[in-house]
C-alpha cells in the first residue's frame, strides 16, 4: 500500500499540513522538537486510531483548539481509500471514503503501518508488559476483532480484580467468582490461540531475517510464555478447562493478594539467541538486532496475513545502525515497502543506498520539500 498524502488541522504542533508523499522513500529532516515524529505519530494513529507513544488521545490535540483531525489517501490493492480521523473531547470519530464508522474496528487496519523506533529496543529489554503491547498492536492490526476480544477481556479482568479487592478469605461468593472465571476463560482462551498462531508465524520470519543481517551467525527463536503450563494450544476446549483448573488452584491466593494471578494480562513473551535467552545474555547489539529483526519480519507477515506490505515508519534509528545493518534494512524495504524517515542529520542515512527519496524539511510544524 502507498500514501498518496496526509493532511492534519491542529494536530501536536500543526496547525494546518496538506502534504503530498509520492515518493517510495520520504526523508522528514529538522532539529529536535520541530514535529518530526508528530508527523510518522500521525500515520500511525490513522492506521490504529492510536498513538503510539501515548494512550492519551487528548494528548493529539494542539493546544490551538480543541479538535485534532488526520486525514490521508491510500492506494490499495483494490483501489483508492480516504481516512479521516478526529479527535475531540467526545472521543475519536472515523470516517472511511467519507462515511463515518460506527466501530471504530472497521476502521483500524485499513492502512498497515510497521513503526520502528529507539524504544524498540525495549520489547527485548524491558519488562513483559512491554512485549504484551506489542503483540497486542500487532495482533490488533491485521485482525481487528482481537482488538475487541481484549477489551472484552479487559473489562471482566477489571470487575475480577475489583471483587477480588473487597473479598476476604471467608465472604467469598463461589458463584459469581464461577461466572467471572467462566468469561474470563473463554475470552482469556481466544487471545492466548491468536498470540501463539501469531508467534509461531513471526518466528519464522524473524528467524530467516535475524541470520540475513549476522550473516548467519546467530539463530533467532522466539518463545510463547502464557502464564500458566500449557500444550494445548490447538484445542480450544482443552486449554479452557486448563485454564478453569488454574484459576481454582491460585484462587487462594488470589483473594489474599486481591488480584487475578492467571490468563493473558500476564503472559510474556522471550527471544533466544543460539539458544541463550537475548534479554539476559544479548550483547545490547544482540539486542538492537533482535528488535530490528522483529520489526522486519512484521513487514512480511502483514503481507502474508492481508496480502499487501504495510507502511514502515522509522524514528530517528538509522543512526543507531551500523551501516551493515542499515544496508540490510534498506535493502529488505526498498522495493516493496513506502517508506517514512526522520533524522536531525542525512549524514546518518546512508543515502547512496535510497532510491526514489523525497527530503522534507520540517521546522516547527511546517514542511518543506
Ligand atoms: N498537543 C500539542 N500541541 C502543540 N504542540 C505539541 C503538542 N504535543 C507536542 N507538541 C510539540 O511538538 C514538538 C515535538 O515534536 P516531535 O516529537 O515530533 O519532535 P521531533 O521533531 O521528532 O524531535 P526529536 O528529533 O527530538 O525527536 C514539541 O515542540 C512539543 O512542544
Amino acid at each position: 500500500m502507498f500514501l498518496n498524502s496526509i493532511e492534519l488541522q491542529n494536530y501536536r504542533n500543526y496547525r494546518e499540513l496538506k502534504l503530498a508523499t509520492p515518493n517510495k522513500v520520504n526523508v522528514f529532516l529538522g532539529p529536535n522538537a520541530q514535529g518530526k515524529t508528530n508527523l510518522l505519530e500521525a500515520i500511525f494513529a490513522l492506521a490504529l486510531s492510536k498513538s503510539h507513544r501515548t494512550s492519551k488521545d487528548k494528548e493529539l490535540i494542539g493546544w490551538q483548539g480543541d479538535t485534532a483531525r488526520i486525514a490521508g489517501e491510500v492506494s490499495k490493492r483494490y483501489g483508492n481509500v480516504t481516512l479521516d480521523l478526529t479527535y475531540s473531547s467526545q472521543g475519536k470519530k472515523a470516517k472511511i471514503n467519507g462515511l463515518e464508522q460506527r466501530k471504530l474496528s472497521n476502521f483500524i487496519g485499513s492502512v498497515n503501518v510497521v513503526m520502528f523506533a529507539p524504544e524498540d529496543l525495549e520489547i527485548v529489554k524491558g519488562s513483559p508488559g512491554v512485549r504484551r503491547r506489542f503483540l497486542d498492536m500487532e495482533i490488533g492490526q491485521v485482525q481487528p476483532g482481537y482488538l475487541h476480544t481484549l477489551t472484552q477481556y479487559g473489562k471482566v479482568l477489571q470487575q475480577r480484580n475489583n471483587y477480588l479487592k473487597t473479598a476476604s478469605p471467608g465472604s467469598v461468593n463461589n458463584a459469581m467468582l464461577d461466572v467471572w472465571n467462566m468469561q474470563l476463560a473463554e475470552f482469556g482462551v481466544k487471545i492466548m490461540k491468536k498470540r501463539k498462531h501469531f508467534i509461531h508465524k513471526l518466528q519464522t520470519f524473524a528467524e530467516q531475517i535475524h541470520a540475513g543481517i549476522t550473516n548467519g551467525t546467530e539463530k533467532l527463536t522466539i518463545h510463547y510464555r502464557p502464564s500458566f503450563d500449557t500444550d494445548a494450544m490447538q484445542d480450544e476446549s482443552v486449554l479452557f478447562d486448563q485454564f478453569m483448573i488454574k484459576l481454582t488452584q491460585v484462587k487462594d491466593q488470589e483473594i489474599r493478594r486481591g488480584v487475578t494471578l492467571a490468563g493473558p494480562h500476564r503472559d510474556d513473551l522471550a527471544f533466544f539467541i543460539n539458544g541463550k535467552e537475548a534479554q539476559i545474555f544479548g550483547s545490547q547489539g544482540q539486542q538492537r538486532t533482535t528488535a530490528l529483526s522483529l520489526k522486519l519480519a512484521e513487514i512480511e507477515l502483514i503481507n502474508e496475513e492481508i496480502g499487501e506490505y504495510p507502511l514502515l515508519l522509522l524514528d530517528d534509528v538509522l543512526s543507531e545502525l551500523d551501516q551493515n545493518r542499515q544496508t540490510q534494512l534498506i535493502e529488505t524495504f526498498q522495493d516493496k515497502v513506502q517508506t517514512f524517515i526522520t533524522t536531525t542529520g542525512l549524514e546518518s542515512v546512508n543515502m547512496a543506498k535510497l532510491q526514489d527519496a523525497g527530503i522534507y524539511h520540517v521546522r516547527d510544524g511546517s514542511v518543506t520539500i
